[in-house]
């Protein structure tokens, strides 16, 4: 498997990914609801789904984990069906969407990082590299479709597309709320924001750890589009298609020039900032603290 990073990475997940995937569908394709004709055969796995329109050269990819919090499983098959995506010259562009209700992406997921031995830690954080830098370095378009709330590693998620298109409900809010958990977004994740909403923006959200509502997300510029939730798919698609309108070559160069100095500097530091997060979240007070948040999160439900 081609990695965004060369050689050095090489997480037993993803050596092995297909023994992950056993008793899922991941690679067998299927008729898409109401479809049947040329490309609309849809293909996925347990927690992706790809509805790929051949004829449009655009794939939905639909994250449908509980709460679509990132397991490792869940960034394996995704990192999975977006290498199957980009290998595909049929394919110019993907809408990233939830199947989940009211959830777009809930982060991390906790229970990877909560009571695991450091070598787990780190399988998971390259996991979490990995993804960010394919989808970051990614030649194809990529939309967030956001129909859901989106905090933590949501928003990397979303941050690492080329548009983001948000649904307008109070609930659905988007940030890096991470220092509200008491942890530390890594230097690629707040390089991410600064290139997206600024640097006076991104220092006073990071430090607050603000969760921002539709409006006062896209007033600091952290999607593009807010739109009533039934339009959310429809705008993404007119946004999809007024980013292939431009030539693929010229664009992904574009891309490729704004976006190579953030990626290299995580290349470039990889290993240290895998070693800089295992020991961070393997701190007796930190493992309390994320045990505390879950707890919170597990009661809060009954
Ligand atoms: C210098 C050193 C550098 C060190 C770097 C250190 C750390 C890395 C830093 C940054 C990277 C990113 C970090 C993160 O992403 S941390 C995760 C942040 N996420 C959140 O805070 C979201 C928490 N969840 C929620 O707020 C809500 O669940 C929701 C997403 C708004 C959805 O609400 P809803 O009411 O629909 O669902 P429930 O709350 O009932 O949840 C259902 C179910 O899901 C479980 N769950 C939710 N979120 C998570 C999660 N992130 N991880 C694990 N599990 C989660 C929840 O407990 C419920 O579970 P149950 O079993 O009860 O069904």
């Amino acid at each position: 498997m081609a990695l965004a990073s060369g050689v050095r990475f090489a997480p037993r997940a993803l050596l092995r990914p297909w023994a992950l995937l056993r008793g899922t569908t991941l690679g067998r394709t299927e008729p898409a609801a109401g479809g049947g004709g040329d490309g609309a055969r849809r293909f996925g796995s347990q927690r992706v789904l790809v509805e790929p329109d051949a004829a449009s050269g655009v794939a939905v990819m639909k994250l449908r984990n509980p709460s679509n919090a990132l397991s490792l499983e869940l960034l394996t098959e995704l990192v999975i069906s977006l290498e199957k995506l980009e290998n595909d010259k049929t394919f110019r562009g993907i809408i990233l969407t939830s199947d989940c209700p009211r959830v777009f992406c809930a982060g991390l997921d906790l229970t990877e990082i909560c009571g695991r031995n450091p070598a787990h830690c780190a399988e998971y954080w390259k996991a979490m590299q990995e993804l960010w830098l394919r989808m970051y370095l990614s030649s194809l378009v990529l939309v967030a479709a956001i129909n859901g709330a989106c905090p933590a590693g949501g928003c990397i998620i979303a941050l690492s597309c080329d548009c983001r298109v948000l649904a307008d409900n109070p609930k659905y809010r988007i940030g890096l709320n991470e220092t509200l958990l008491g942890i530390i977004a890594p230097f690629w994740l707040k390089d991410t924001y600064v290139n997206t909403i600024g640097h006076r923006a991104s220092e006073q959200a990071l430090q607050l750890g603000s969760l921002f509502p539709p409006a006062e997300a896209l007033q600091v510029g952290l999607v593009d589009q807010v739109v009533p939730e039934d339009q959310v798919q429809s705008t993404a698609l007119s946004e999809m298609a007024r980013w292939l309108a431009v030539p693929d070559h010229a664009r992904q160069l574009t891309k490729n020039m704004m976006r190579k100095a953030t990626a290299d500097r995580l290349l470039r530091q990889r290993d240290a900032d895998t070693q800089n997060f295992v020991s961070f979240v393997c701190r007796d007070s930190i493992q309390k603290s994320l045990q505390a948040y879950l707890e919170k999160l597990r009661q809060r439900k009954g």
